[in-house]
């Protein structure tokens, strides 16, 4: 079986992956089964310049294709925030729940049509030798007044998906690939893949 390698320890990330990738024929591999000694600092300002540094870590550490994905929240109440910074918004644990809890409340006293936010994620695929490449997507949604559903990771509890009037965390892994923002990206990527007999 065809095998694919992402630059990430989060394994709701994985599993978004794997509901992506199995149905066209690929396992997912991630840092914990190929170098879970590295810890790869995500000291960029961008979710590209995040994603191209993991990816490229990964790549020259292995000496093979590898992508990573840099993803996040923009709440547009709060000028874009957490954004890049989305997995340390309530401190460097990276706790989902105090994320989430931290979020409600900066957003306590914002009414409902003035909740507007999206996810944001940019893949980059990086091959030794090969010009770095990324690829975007994004999930227009509403930050929530309280968490429902228990699927997926992060702030998916919260996410209020404006086109199928669910939370995140009510799909399944396969109905979210179809409109998340990370399957966007994986979208785009495929596009080229299809076309391009090299890539
Ligand atoms: O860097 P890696 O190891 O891949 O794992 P991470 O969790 O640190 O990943 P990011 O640096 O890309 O930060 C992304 C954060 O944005 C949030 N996020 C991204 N995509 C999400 C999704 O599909 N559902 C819910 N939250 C998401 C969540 O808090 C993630 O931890
Ligand atoms: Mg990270």
């Amino acid at each position: 079986m065809k095998e694919i390698i992402i630059a990430t320890k989060n394994k709701g990330k994985a599993k978004d992956f794997e509901a992506i990738f199995s149905p066209m024929g690929y396992t997912v591999k991630t840092l914990h089964d190929v170098a879970e000694e590295m810890d790869i600092e995500e000291t960029g300002t961008t979710f590209e310049e995040n994603a191209i540094l993991k990816a490229e870590a990964l790549a020259n550490h292995l000496q093979t294709f590898v992508i990573a994905d840099d993803s996040g929240l923009e709440v547009d109440a709060l000028n874009g925030e957490p954004g890049v910074y989305s997995a340390r918004y309530a401190g460097e644990e990276k706790s989902d729940e105090a994320n989430m809890e931290k979020l409600l409340d900066a957003l306590k006293d914002v009414p409902s049509p003035e909740r507007t936010a999206r996810f944001r994620c940019v893949i980059a695929v990086a091959e030794p030798n090969m010009p770095t490449k990324t690829y975007a997507g994004f999930c227009e949604g509403h930050i929530a007044m309280e968490k429902k559903g228990s699927n997926g990771f992060g702030y998916d509890p919260i996410f209020f998906v404006d086109s199928l009037n669910k939370h995140m965390a009510e799909l399944s892994a396969e109905e979210k690939a179809k409109i998340s923002h990370r399957g966007h990206a994986i979208a785009n990527l495929r596009k080229e893949w299809e076309n391009n007999v090299d890539f």
